[in-house]
């Protein structure tokens, strides 16, 4: 781990250019977007169920079932498998990303993270640093597992299509590529981290919300019912959850888990609505201003599903719905976690009903986010009351 900055990145330029696409052409291989995604989400939403009955209705906190339960969803795609909850190799790595992203989001790493040389020796930066450490040696040893049983006919997820596309070129004498080793551990790292935390944040805020207010709860609960019954949602059924459409979207625009998207270099001068900006500044797009708007939103800091609804509750797409950013850095996961979302979000609808711990009030749900990179719930435990 020897980069000076914490937010490691794809890079500018052609670097970059080239992860991305070969990042976009091959999860969309690996089923991004498609069927065969659905299915495995689908899947992967039966263990969570089950973990989520094992609580037998007590109150539990909903964090780490729902990271393994979406991590397992890139993971499928990335290294070619799911893993079992119970693997520690599996659990550690996806524990580690998320104390680093709430890491990330503390004073000292901002503080460093703008200014590396004054404040190199913050404490938490050395934590931070040992979990990437931890997590780059445990990646290498998964690649040398893939690398031995590596069949360049059958790719079984983005890792290997990485390798044979790296011995290709080199079988080729192309000495130059970017297709090295380290490019293939950041490519990983940035999509297991962005594939994982993101989608499970922005699903705990939804189960949160439910429990926030029951009477919204009432009303997609009896859309499910109503629409879809006891069979399994298809993420073709989107078009008739119009209600459930929306909350699911109104949950991702409060929410705003990203609000400052990532930060951006400008590449020259640019005049940007009257301000100069020189080439080299570091620009962050603040996603929240748009998803907070008040000449956007009619209620911009309440959840109030139906600003995603016209007279008639037919779903409305909104302009101003920027979560995943825009541009040419927009999400590379955008359609992934889209499906992801309401498959989960359904399914686990469907099945059980979420209300606050005994003794605590619906009002008491605080909603105040925990700042990090992604602004997450605090800490909080839900009931998970069996339904079918
Ligand atoms: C609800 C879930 C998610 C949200 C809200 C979200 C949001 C974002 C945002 C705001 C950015 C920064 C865009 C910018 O720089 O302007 C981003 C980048 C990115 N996201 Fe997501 N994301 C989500 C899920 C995912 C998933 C599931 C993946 C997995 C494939 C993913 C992969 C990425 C990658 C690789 C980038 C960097 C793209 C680049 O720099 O070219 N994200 N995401």
């Amino acid at each position: 781990f020897n980069s000076q900055h914490l937010w490691v990145l794809w890079s500018n330029g052609d670097s970059w250019r080239e992860m991305r696409r070969f990042a976009l052409t091959n999860l969309r291989d690996f089923g991004m977007g498609k069927k065969a995604c659905e299915d495995k989400i689908i899947e992967e939403c039966q263990h969570l169920i089950e973990v989520f009955k094992n609580f037998k209705g007590k109150p539990f906190d909903t964090m780490q079932p729902t990271n393994y339960a979406v991590s397992n969803i890139i993971c499928s795609m990335v290294y070619g498998s799911r893993f079992e909850y119970s693997d520690p190799e599996f659990t550690s790595m996806v524990d580690r990303t998320n104390r680093n992203v709430l890491l990330s989001g503390s004073l000292s790493l901002q503080l460093y993270n703008m200014f590396p040389r004054i404040f190199k020796w913050v404490a938490r930066r050395k934590e931070f640093v040992e979990m990437a450490v931890a997590n780059q040696k445990q990646n290498f040893a998964l690649f040398r597992r893939l690398k031995e049983t590596l069949n360049p006919e059958m790719c079984r997820g983005f890792v290997d299509a990485f390798l044979v596309r790296k011995q290709n070129l080199e079988a080729s004498g192309n000495k130059n590529s970017h297709f090295h080793n380290e490019n293939l551990l950041m490519t990983v790292t940035n999509l297991f981290s962005a594939g994982t935390e993101t989608t499970s944040t922005t699903l705990r805020w939804g189960l949160l919300l439910m429990a926030k207010y029951p009477k919204i709860q009432d009303r997609v609960q009896e859309e499910l019912r109503r629409v879809i019954g006891d069979r399994q949602v298809q993420v073709s059924d989107r078009k008739s959850l119009q209600f459930t459409d929306a909350v699911i979207h109104e949950t991702q625009r409060l929410a705003s888990i990203v609000p400052t998207a990532l930060p951006h270099r400008t590449s020259r001068d640019i005049t940007f609505q009257g301000s100069f900006i020189k080439k080299g500044t570091t620009v962050y797009p603040l996603l929240t201003s748009v998803l907070h708007d008040p000449s956007e939103w009619e209620k911009p800091h309440s959840f109030h599903p139906a600003h995603f609804l016209d007279k008639d509750g037919k779903f409305v797409k909104r302009d101003a719905f920027l979560p995943f950013s825009a541009g040419r850095r927009i999400c590379l996961g955008e359609s992934l976690a889209r499906m992801e979302l309401f498959i989960f979000f359904t399914t686990l609808l469907q099945h059980f009903r979420f209300t606050p711990a005994p003794g605590v009030r619906e009002d008491d749900l605080d909603l105040t986010p925990r700042g990090g990179i992604t602004l997450s719930p605090m800490p909080h435990l839900l009931c998970a009351v069996p339904q079918m």
